[in-house]
């Protein structure tokens, strides 16, 4: 079994595979003054709960975008195991060409999100990632990471907005949704989902109009399921391809 671990600047996601398929993944929230026992026990825990002893584990690997985590993250799988943990960056083999000014900027959900991709949809790809951040990327027909856009994520957004503006309440994200509300929150959430929608419809288009029609458009993140059912544009929902990615780098690198 393999373990994967994704560090998110709002979740931590750990991940066990046996052969091919995720035996189960579990959301944690990102804390960066957690310590390395506080991270191991809870590892622990989850690997108890889902009955996968750590010593039944072959690998590991981990992807993050808080650097300050990563010693973290891997010192707590330390004291479970003695396996070394493959982390995502330079010098570590993806099969992705990095198409981009500086690929040592690239973080490493971007890589993953794009070998998932890569692995498993047909090419070229539009990749969204909506987590802190919306991300949309791009592999190309010739396996070329080539870029893409980063946008204030939805709860970031809406939070901000909560923030800057005196009336406005906090909403909390939820699925009953329609665009012309009569009272405040309805209208904020119209505004931050069906207006992620929009936005994501209309980049796709935009994407399209440079590199012709993508073959796949495949999403992840997770609000990915609050926000892509109101799409016009077929997108699969592939809540697993930030880890199937993960999972990928860790075989290519064995
Ligand atoms: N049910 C929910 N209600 C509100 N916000 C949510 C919900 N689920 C996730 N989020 C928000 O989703 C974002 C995290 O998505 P995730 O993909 O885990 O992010 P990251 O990979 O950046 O850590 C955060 O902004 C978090 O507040
Ligand atoms: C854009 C991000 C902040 C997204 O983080 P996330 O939403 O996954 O927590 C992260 O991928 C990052 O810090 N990237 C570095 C810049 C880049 O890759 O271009
Ligand atoms: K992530």
């Amino acid at each position: 079994m393999i373990l994967t671990i994704d560090i998110g600047n709002s979740n931590i996601v750990f991940g066990v595979y046996g052969e091919d398929r995720l035996l189960f993944s579990s959301r944690v929230k990102t804390d960066p003054l957690r310590t390395e026992t506080e991270y191991a026990v809870l590892l622990s825990n989850l690997l108890a709960f889902h009955d996968c002893p750590a010593k039944s584990l072959e690998g590991a690997a981990l992807s993050s975008v808080v650097p300050g985590l990563t010693p973290v993250l891997r010192a707590a799988v330390g004291l479970l195991t003695d396996l070394p943990v493959l982390a995502v960056g330079p010098g570590v083999k993806t099969g992705l060409d990095i198409r981009i000014d500086n690929p040592g900027e690239l973080a490493g959900d971007l890589v993953c999100t794009a070998v998932g991709a890569m692995e498993h949809y047909p090419l070229p790809a539009i990749i969204i990632d909506l987590g802190t951040a919306t991300k949309i990327t791009v592999v190309d027909e010739r396996r070329r990471y080539i870029g893409g856009a980063i946008a204030p994520g939805v709860a970031v957004s809406l939070g901000a907005l909560t923030k800057s503006a005196s009336l406005l309440p906090a909403v909390s994200l939820d699925s009953k949704i329609k665009p012309i509300c009569g009272d405040t929150a309805g209208a904020m959430l119209s505004g931050s989902i069906l207006g992620a929608a929009s936005m994501l419809d209309g980049m796709i288009d935009r994407f399209c109009e440079v590199i012709g029609e993508a073959k796949t458009v495949v999403a992840c993140g997770g609000l990915a399921p609050m926000v892509i059912p109101h799409c016009r544009r077929r997108i699969i929902l592939d809540e697993g391809l930030l880890l199937s990615g993960l999972l990928a780098v860790y075989r290519k690198n064995r």
